[in-house]
């Protein structure tokens, strides 16, 4: 990055030169619309690229910037200068309002949220239209004063373009190296599963948020005076978040120096075409080369070339071999100093969770030692997995409290639950699709317990990955992984977090037996080094092998608890398994009743 940093500053050192080359003006006015187009592209995609949150509100913020930095210098003669960082500070005030709305409710995702910011554009224009601030003719910017900081007005507009072009580049740059970043392109592949793991995402997208406005409000002052004349016509139409939104994913959102290409090929090519005839040409042109890079580089031009490259260096990836006595020694340290063993780490009192209707949990009581493996079993449907869910934040009680290392968690965001101490594998596993294997590793290890920075992260996460066997697979995509890989990846990124305690739902479930031998073993380690363990799990045998006790669900309600021998032994809970083999006709394995040990 700091590479990267230092070649972005040079190219603006040397580009910083170009008004006092006495180029004739056209050449400038090409230069300064590539560049706010750079500007506009890049900070746009650091919300919507990023995070995935798609905004088609990028005019709106523009347009605020341009109408206030219009007001500012025309009704109150502020220096021009003077009113840009006005034009950034009130676009970004507007966007957090908006998030601040936006992002509170669960449901305003992927289309939702687009919407939400086209409609928010059309009530910024039908305000600024029919108050003071336009009235309807427009603000005529003529008599404002360019300020002399190049030879020439043109020169001037270009030098101010290339600083707000930088600014919005290295924002970018930075971001997406950083700890913010991460948790921003967490966010964009599974939103439920990073704020479980620990990344606040509801600050995350609110700060993207705001600084995309902001850089867009700034923008957006720098053009209302290159314009001279602003009209809400011209201003607010959906054709520039099109724009903005084609260049990015033609250039590639995923990295922060995709919009420079997108924005420079779309701005350049429709510039060769500038005639009358000719320009219909350009549109159809750039249209075409859209269409294809869609269909077939779906990450973009930079996307792909860097994809291209990554598989040529592939084979040579490094992958790191951990001693093998490292990673056995790479106890979980515990967050905060660990309770005693046998103490009560987490408790339930009265837990509710109904989703419409359907009654999951019905006043559940239950408490989980420090250092034991509690196993919760129970027939399909009987709330195994809602318990885990509403203690780990994922959702939250309907009624009930519960309590994790003496304090309430119920109501508690997931991302603090998970800074605690508590982390937990999905039964299908959901890692993040467009991360490697390390990285989604390291992540945990970076926004969990540990709160590790990026560095120590990706090294915690390298002995995490060879503890679970998967160091050779680091550089892999999850979409790589066979089944088996992907659940012990879903163990390696629980671990990373270095929980207190660690919840397993159904880690077996689609598993060879000699996987699950495996997976056994892998889970006495675990708890060797100390960890709490709570295991939702169907495969009995593994159930015998490993827990020190049981808790029977059925029909959301908790049947029987104790060790694992009695309490499978109690009518009870038999009948609970037969009743449910027999409503499902089914003849084999009854619930998997039978008690073999593993071999491991
Ligand atoms: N998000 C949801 N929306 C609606 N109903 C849900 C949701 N999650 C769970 N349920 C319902 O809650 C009940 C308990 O489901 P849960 O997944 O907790 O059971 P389980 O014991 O884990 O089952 P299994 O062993 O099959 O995973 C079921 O009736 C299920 O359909």
């Amino acid at each position: 990055m700091k590479r990267a940093l230092v070649l972005l500053l040079t190219a603006g050192a040397v580009l910083a030169v170009v008004p006092w080359l006495r180029l004739p003006a056209f050449y400038e006015s090409i230069l300064y619309l590539v560049l706010h187009w750079i500007a506009l592209a890049t900070s746009w995609n650091l919300l919507s690229g990023y995070s995935g949150y798609f905004s088609f509100g990028h005019g709106a913020f523009f347009g605020i910037g341009m109408y206030t930095t219009a007001t500012l210098a025309t009704r109150f003669d502020v220096p021009f200068l003077w009113t840009l960082p006005a034009a950034a500070l009130v676009a970004a005030l507007f966007g957090t309002l908006l998030g601040v709305v936006a992002f509170r409710v669960q449901a305003v995702r992927a289309e939702l949220f687009s919407l939400l910011t086209l409609a928010a554009t059309f009530v910024v224009a039908t305000i600024i239209l029919n108050t003071p601030i336009d009235g309807g003719p427009g603000v005529s910017m003529a008599g404002v004063l360019v300020p002399a900081i190049a030879p020439t007005a043109s020169g001037t507009f270009y030098l101010l373009s290339l600083a707000v072009a930088l600014l919005a580049v290295v924002a970018a740059l930075l971001v997406h190296g950083s700890r913010f970043g991460t948790g921003l392109f967490a966010i964009h592949d599974d939103e439920n599963v990073a704020e479980v793991m620990g990344v606040p995402t509801f600050r995350y997208k609110l700060g993207a948020f705001a600084l995309s406005c902001a850089l867009a409000g700034l923008v957006g002052g720098v053009h209302a005076l290159f314009i001279s004349y602003v009209t809400t016509g011209d201003v607010f139409t959906i054709a520039l978040p099109l724009t903005v939104i084609l260049m990015a994913v033609l250039g590639g959102t995923r990295h922060w120096a995709g919009p420079i290409v997108g924005a420079t090929a779309i701005t350049l090519l429709l510039y060769a075409f500038t005639g009358s005839e000719s320009a219909i040409i350009g549109k159809g042109l750039t249209g075409l080369v859209l269409i294809v890079v869609i269909l077939f580089m779906p990450e973009g031009l930079l996307g792909q070339a860097l994809k291209w490259w990554g598989a040529r260096r592939g084979a040579s990836a490094v992958v790191r071999e951990v001693p093998a006595k490292s990673v056995a020694d790479a106890a979980p340290p515990a967050a905060s100093p660990a309770p005693r063993s046998g103490e009560i780490l987490l408790r339930a009192q009265g837990v509710h969770k109904s989703f419409k209707g359907v009654q999951a949990l019905r006043g559940v009581d239950l408490e989980v030692r420090q250092g034991e493996i509690l196993g919760l079993l129970g027939p399909n449907g009987s709330g195994k997995s809602t318990f885990i869910n509403v203690a780990s934040g994922h959702y939250a009680v309907t009624a009930g409290v519960i309590e994790f290392a003496g304090r309430r968690i119920s109501g508690v965001p997931a991302h603090r639950i998970a800074h605690g101490g508590m982390a937990r594998t999905y039964q299908i596993p959901r890692p993040f699709a467009h991360l490697t294997v390390l990285q989604n590793v390291a992540l945990p290890a970076m926004f969990g317990a540990a709160s590790l920075d990026r560095r120590a992260a990706e090294e915690e996460a390298w002995e995490w990955l060879a503890f679970t066997g998967l160091g050779a697979r680091a550089h892999a995509l999850p979409a790589e992984l066979n089944l088996h890989q992907r659940k012990f990846l879903e163990f390696a990124r629980a671990l990373a977090a270095r929980p207190r305690i660690l919840m397993l739902d159904e880690v077996l479930s689609g598993l060879t037996p000699s996987e699950i031998d495996e997976a056994v073993a892998l889970i006495r380690r675990i708890r060797d080094q100390g960890a709490t363990i709570v295991f939702v799990e169907h495969v009995m045998r593994a159930v015998m092998a490993l827990c020190d006790r049981v808790v029977i669900f059925d029909r959301g309600e908790v049947l029987a608890e104790g060790p694992p021998h009695d309490v499978m032994q109690q009518p009870a809970v038999v009948a609970a398994y037969l009743g449910q083999a027999m409503e499902a006709g089914a003849s084999s394995n009854v619930a998997g009743l039978d008690p073999e040990p593993a071999h491991a």
